[in-house]
C-alpha cells in the first residue's frame, strides 16, 4: 500500500552527531517508536497523521550510534491498536527491546500472552485529542485490570491542562503508571506555579507514578534548537525536568522519542538531544538511575 505523508511532515534527522555526553553502560532509550514501513505494516485507518517510514533497522542503528544498549518501543498512534510493527521490532532485537502496546477491550488473553512473550510490558492510554479519538474510561479501566496480573504498567499521555479532569481516573488505576513527557507542561508558566505543582503532587502523593523526562524539543518555546552543535538546547525545559529528576530520582525515565512524530518547527539532531541529559540529571548517580537502573527495574526486572 502507498501512503502519502501528512503535508509538512518532518522526517527524522538523517546524520545525527556522536554525543559529547557519554551514556553510562547499559543505558536504555525508554521512549521511541517505529513507523511501518507502511508497505509491510500499514498505518491504521483511524490515524490522525501519516508519517514517514521509520524502520526497526534505522532505530537500532541509531541506538548503536548514540551508545544506548536497549530500547523501549512505544506503540505510535498512527498504528492504532495494530501492534504488529512494534512487536516485529521487539522480536528482531535480540532481547534488547521491550514494548508498550495499544489494545482495545476486544483483545484476547491469548493475544496478551503472545505480546508478553514478545517483550511487551505495558499498554498506552492516550488523551491527547489531536492524536486519538476518545476511548471510554470504563473500557480503559477494564484493560488496566486485565493487564495488571501480567505485571504490566499503564503509560499515559496527556496535556497539563487536562490533568485536573483526568485525576480521579489516573489515581484509580491499579498498576504502575508512567507519564509521557512530564504530562506536557506549558514551560512558559512558572516551574513552581499551580499547574506544574499539580503534576509534582500527582507524583508525590502516588508512589506508583513515574515520569519520562523526555521531549524537550516538543516542550521548548524559546530553544535554542538542538542543531548545528548547539550544547545549550531547550534551556526553558531544564528547570521542569531537573526538578522531577531530583525530586523523584527512582521514578524517572528518558527516551529520544525518535522519530519525533508531528514536530512542526524543526527536527532535532539526536546526538545533541543526548547532550541535553546532563543538564537535567547533573550527577553520575542521577544519570545511572535515569538511564539504567530505573528502566531496567521496570522493563527487565528479571535481570536486576
Ligand atoms: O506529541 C506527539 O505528537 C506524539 C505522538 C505520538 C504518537 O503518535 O504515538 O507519540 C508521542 O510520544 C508523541
Amino acid at each position: 500500500m502507498e501512503f502519502q505523508k501528512t503535508p509538512g511532515w518532518l522526517d527524522w534527522f538523517a546524520v545525527p552527531s556522536a554525543p559529547t555526553f557519554k551514556l553510562p553502560a547499559g543505558a536504555v532509550d525508554a521512549h521511541c517508536h517505529v513507523f511501518g514501513p507502511g508497505a509491510e505494516f500499514p498505518y491504521a485507518p483511524e490515524r490522525k497523521y501519516t508519517p514517514c517510514d521509520a524502520s526497526k533497522a534505522r532505530l537500532y542503528a541509531l541506538r548503536d550510534h548514540l551508545g544506548f544498549a536497549r530500547n523501549v518501543v512505544v506503540q505510535a498512534t498512527c498504528h492504532g491498536a495494530d501492534n504488529r510493527a512494534m512487536v516485529d521490532a521487539l522480536v528482531h532485537s535480540n532481547g534488547k527491546a521491550r514494548g508498550v502496546a495499544t489494545v482495545r477491550r476486544t483483545v484476547s488473553d491469548a493475544e496478551l500472552q503472545q505480546m508478553h512473550a514478545a517483550g511487551v510490558r505495558g499498554v498506552r492510554f492516550n488523551f491527547v485529542k489531536r492524536l486519538v479519538d476518545f476511548t471510554p474510561k470504563d473500557e480503559l479501566m477494564e484493560i488496566a485490570a486485565r493487564i495488571a496480573p501480567l505485571g504490566w504498567h499503564v503509560v499515559i499521555y496527556f496535556e497539563a491542562v487536562d490533568l485536573p479532569e483526568l485525576w480521579d481516573f489516573f489515581t484509580a488505576l491499579p498498576t504502575t503508571i508512567v507519564v509521557d513527557h512530564m504530562g506536557r507542561p506549558d514551560v512558559s508558566k512558572p516551574v513552581d506555579g499551580p499547574e506544574f505543582e499539580l503534576f509534582v503532587k500527582f507524583m508525590r502523593d502516588y508512589p506508583n507514578v513515574w515520569s519520562k523526562v523526555s521531549c524537550p524539543e516538543r516542550l521548548s518555546l524559546t530553544g535554542p534548537k538542538a542543531l548545528n552543535g548547539e550544547q545549550n538546547a531547550y534551556r526553558d525545559v531544564v528547570p521542569f525536568a531537573k526538578r522531577i529528576v531530583e525530586t523523584f530520582p527512582d521514578r524517572v525515565l528518558w527516551g529520544t522519542d525518535w522519530p519525533h512524530p508531528n514536530l512542526k518547527d524543526h527536527m532535532p539532531d539526536d546526538g545533541l538531544l543526548v547532550d541535553f541529559i546532563p543538564h537535567i540529571a547533573t550527577t553520575p548517580e542521577l544519570q545511572q538511575k535515569l538511564l539504567v537502573d530505573n528502566p531496567m527495574r521496570l522493563y527487565w526486572p528479571e535481570e536486576k
